[in-house]
Formats: structure tokens, sequence, C-alpha cells
């Protein structure tokens, strides 16, 4: 359930009202995700029904939302299919319901991808692409809040909850993290608003055409190379076993390149970026299970996959990478 905060009809009328959305037809509470309270409204506007989905906003606040809500709204503003935040009268995007801060947002069209063909990674690899081009004209910075400081900061508070061998693999791949950090490739990779955290689950196909991608509230300013990681340990991953998937990965390499190709400190750094995406996932998953904010995360992710994930990226760091040669 992610109905966290019950929005009345009433509540949700006059927000609509106010930024001129239409009438309210119907207001229906979202299942999945784990974070906020989300809704599906429909509207009413010239005889033409408009879907909306309304986010409340219930740990992230009015310090860190602008950044993510500006970055939706201008990548929207140049063609990339994401959610656009829609303003007031005034032009602001940050709104308030039941007292906690909230967004309206375009409905996106489709429904997401759970078991990914090439053909589906290489759509994911070439919109990434585009949205990393399109955010270099973004003028608001905020760091990647799930990056390495969080890292070091939460490794020490999950590891009582590990058992010995994990907490070596933990230890050492947060030591092996922070030297390529301070590395001078590391230094030269392109950096850049990220959405870091573009899983299968937060892409929308119709068709077999990718419609559009959502969840930003883990966005950032990161290296572009960071969300490569991330999307290449989900989309092009076995789930059960956590075994690369050669021919997912190449059509998402080569996509991705063909729009942007990569740098050289990019693909020096890719197996350790690999990693270090894992790492991530692993930690905030065993922190999401061992010590669960209240209420809220009702269904833990499981943090055993990323451990899988990260112990083969470690085994086998030379991962074929043909789209690279
Ligand atoms: N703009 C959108 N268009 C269509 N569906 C959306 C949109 N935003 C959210 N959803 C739906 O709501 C669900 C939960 O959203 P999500 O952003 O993942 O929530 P949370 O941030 O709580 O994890 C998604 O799985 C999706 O089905
Ligand atoms: N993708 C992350 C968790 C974030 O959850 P979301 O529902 O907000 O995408 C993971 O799989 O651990």
């Amino acid at each position: 359930m992610a109905v966290f905060t019950e929005v009345s009809e009433d509540e949700a009328r006059a927000l609509l009202h106010t930024l001129k959305l239409g009438e309210l037809r119907e207001l229906r509470g979202i299942q999945g995700g784990i974070e906020n309270t989300n809704y599906f409204a429909t509207t009413e506007r010239d005889g033409t029904p408009h879907e909306y989905v309304l986010t409340l906003f219930e740990r992230l606040g009015p310090e860190q939302l602008p950044f993510y809500l500006h970055l939706m709204k201008h990548l929207a503003q140049r063609g990339i299919p994401v959610p656009d935040p829609q303003p007031d009268a005034n032009g602001d995007i940050l709104h308030t319901v039941c007292g906690k801060p909230a967004a309206v947002v375009n409905k996106l069209r489709g429904k997401s991808e759970l078991a990914p063909l090439a053909s589906h990674c290489a759509a994911v690899g070439a919109m990434l692409a585009r949205m990393h081009l399109a955010g270099r004209d973004y003028d608001r910075r905020q760091p990647n809040l799930r990056g390495l400081p969080w890292w070091n900061e939460t490794v020490p508070v999950v590891l009582p909850h590990v058992n010995e061998s994990q907490a070596q693999l933990l230890r050492g791949e947060l030591a092996f993290q922070n030297h390529v950090a301070g590395s001078s490739a590391h230094a030269a990779l392109p950096t850049g608003p990220v959405h870091a955290d573009l899983f299968r689950d937060n892409v929308m196909f119709e068709a077999g055409e990718l419609t559009g991608f959502f969840d930003f509230y883990f966005a950032g300013t990161d290296t572009w190379l960071f969300d490569i990681a991330v999307c290449l340990n989900d989309w092009c991953v076995d789930l059960p076993t956590g075994a690369h998937v050669p021919d997912r990965a190449d059509a998402f390499l080569r996509a991705y390149a063909g729009v942007r190709p990569l740098a050289a400190a990019e693909r020096q750094l890719l197996p350790a970026m690999l990693r270090a995406g894992a790492l991530r996932f692993w930690i905030s998953r065993l922190w999401d299970f061992h010590l669960p904010r209240e209420a809220a995360l009702l269904q833990a992710h499981d943090p055993a996959h990323f451990e899988r994930v990260l112990r083969q990226r470690v085994r086998a760091p030379a991962v074929s990478l043909p789209a690279l040669r």
C-alpha cells in the first residue's frame, strides 16, 4: 500500500481547481511504491478526461524537493518523457495538501516491463543518454543523497546485522569505493543530474515502445556513469541469480553510446562503478530491512539480491562489454 495520508475528494478537488486542471471525476489511491502517498486523479476539462498523479511527500521536505521537481520540469520541457509538475498561477510547482508537501504531475501511459528483452534495454539506454544530455543546462545542484558519504555513514549502522563474510565484503568494498572516488580517472568522469534509481518498475512501455519514466526522488548531481551502472545492474541482470546478461548489457550500452559516446575514463571505471551501484542498493536494502522506518516500509526489497550482484561483479570485473571495444 502506498497511501500513508488519506486525501479527501474535497482536498484534491480544491488543489486541482487552483491548478486549473479541471473538475475532479475520480480519485484512486495507488498501491505500488514505498516512499510517498500517491493517487491517480481523473479530471474533466473542456469535455475531455485528463489523468494526473497526486503525490504527497512523506519524508522529503522543501529543502530537497525543488531540485527533483524542477529537474522533471526541465526535462519535460526538453521533450524527455517524464512527469511534468503542474504549476499554480504563481508558477509554483510545490504545493501543500493535508499539511504535507505535494505535487501534481501528468500520468504516463503504459506499464512497467518486468521481464525485459534486449530491445527494452536498448530503449532505456538511449533514453538515459538523452536525459543526461538534456540535463546539461539544468542550473540547480544537489548531491546524490544516497552517494558515497551516505554509504560511509550507513555501513557501520548495518554491520551489526550481518554475518562475518558479509561484513568483510561490505568493509572491503567500501574501502575500494573510497579509493576509486579519490582517483584521477574518477575526477575525469562527466557529471550532471542523474536519476540514480532507474529500475524496471520506474519505466513505462506500451506496445514495446518506451513511453516515459518517473520516480525522480533519488536523483542528484553525480557521475553519469553511476546512472549507467544502476541500470545495468537491474535491467541487464538475471534476477534469480544476479548474473550479468551480456546480450541485454550490450544492447543497453550500444544504444546509450549511440546517443552519447562514453569517455575513456567511463570505459575504464565501468567495472568499478558496477560494483558501486550494487553496493549502494545492498546497503539501502540492508538498512530498510534491519532498521525499517515506522509503518512506511511494508515490503522491504530483498538485500540478498544485491549481495549476489556485488559478489559477481567483484569476482568477474572484466564483464564482456562488446559495445565498448
Ligand atoms: N507519473 C506517473 N504516471 C503513471 N504512473 C505513475 C506515475 N507516478 C507514479 N505512478 C505509479 O505509482 C506507483 C508508485 O510510484 P513511485 O514513484 O514508485 O512511488 P514511491 O516513490 O512511493 O516509491 C508506480 O509504480 C506507478 O504505478
Ligand atoms: N529501486 C530501489 C528501491 C526504490 O524503490 P522505488 O519503489 O521508490 O523505486 C531498490 O530496488 O532497492
